[in-house]
């Protein structure tokens, strides 16, 4: 049995979801459901079965070397398992089961001795509730939910979390500041939306964070950020840096990140000015699908 406890991005890693390294078929531009998919399938370079299994592998060893507990989901047959932040995510003490898109859904079957291990500590996410892990970010009594301007809910794939997720967070968690930021939404383009907030936003350390505040719908976000944490404490990523998906690294420790190694801007200053360690791993193939370490983890257990 698994109490699952989660508070904020940072804290001591115990218990981690770690994706699977299967990438399921190559999508057809129509089956896309993410820019970066979409790109790559017209580019034609959609990351290789290999390229997944050698990104991820590298990760694992991470794990192993801090003695993480690491589990897995049921491998399923020909379908894309890499993301497993988004299928449920902790708050606090519970874990809630999202609500997928739908194109992803089979992903949340293959979680079910996941949500076994956790017994009464597990909640669904049931409809008209959307709402995916990549979305939700905690930082103790702030709970940030990505989300979209409400006319834009459902005409993008990108779209993921709505505001009846923000109401029923609210609702669920008194004690907790909730806040909605809404994201610029694209299906086609990644450089022009943000698929999940976690690809625009994360808090690392103990009071900082990593932000592109462009992929914001609203100005007055960004400077609630500035109200939260202090202009100082925060890291501006370029547009270019937001294309290779420099906010979604994965916090081991408040002093120890996993980054991907072409990062150097970012990698420099975690290290050198906020004295963050940093585990470099290669991860730029399976950023093409979209998503890049945090979206591969979901914590289960931190300190
Ligand atoms: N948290 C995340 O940003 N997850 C990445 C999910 C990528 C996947 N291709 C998707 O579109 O759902």
């Amino acid at each position: 049995m698994i109490n699952p406890h989660v508070s904020n991005e940072t804290a001591k890693i115990k218990t981690v979801v770690f994706g699977l390294p299967n990438r399921g078929p190559v999508p057809s531009l129509e089956e896309a459901y993410d820019a970066k998919s979409y790109e790559a399938v017209q580019k034609g370079n959609y990351p290789s079965e290999q390229a997944v299994i050698d990104e991820m592998s590298a990760v694992l060893n991470v794990f192993k070397k801090y003695n993480i507990e690491v589990l897995r989901p049921k491998q399923l047959d020909h379908y894309n398992q890499i993301f497993a932040r988004d299928v449920s995510f902790v708050i606090d003490d519970t874990l809630f089961v999202a609500n997928l898109i739908s194109d992803r859904g089979l992903e949340t079957g293959a979680f079910e001795d996941i949500f076994k291990s956790v017994g009464d500590s597990l909640e669904l996410m049931e409809a008209p509730i959307r709402a995916e892990g990549g979305d939700i970010i905690l930082y103790n009594d702030i709970l940030f939910v990505g989300t979209c301007k409400k006319e834009n809910f459902g005409k993008f794939k990108t779209t993921r979390t709505n505001y009846e997720a923000v109401e029923y967070l609210k609702s669920r968690f008194p004690h907790k500041h909730v806040i909605p930021i809404e994201l610029k939404k694209c299906d086609t383009n990644p450089t022009k939306g943000i698929l999940h907030l976690d690809c625009a936003f994360q808090p690392v350390g103990k009071d900082k964070a990593i932000i592109y505040t462009e992929g914001f719908e609203n100005k007055s976000d960004a400077g609630l950020m500035q109200e939260i944490f202090g202009k100082n404490n925060l890291f501006e990523i370029t547009p270019e840096e937001d294309y290779y998906m420099n906010t979604n690294i994965f916090s081991l420790s408040p002093d120890l990140v996993i980054s991907e190694r072409n990062f150097k801007r970012l990698n420099t200053h975690l290290t050198k000015e906020w004295g963050i360690a940093v585990e470099e791993v290669p991860y730029a193939e399976i950023s093409k699908m979209g998503g890049l370490l945090r979206c591969s983890t979901m914590p289960l257990v931190r300190e």
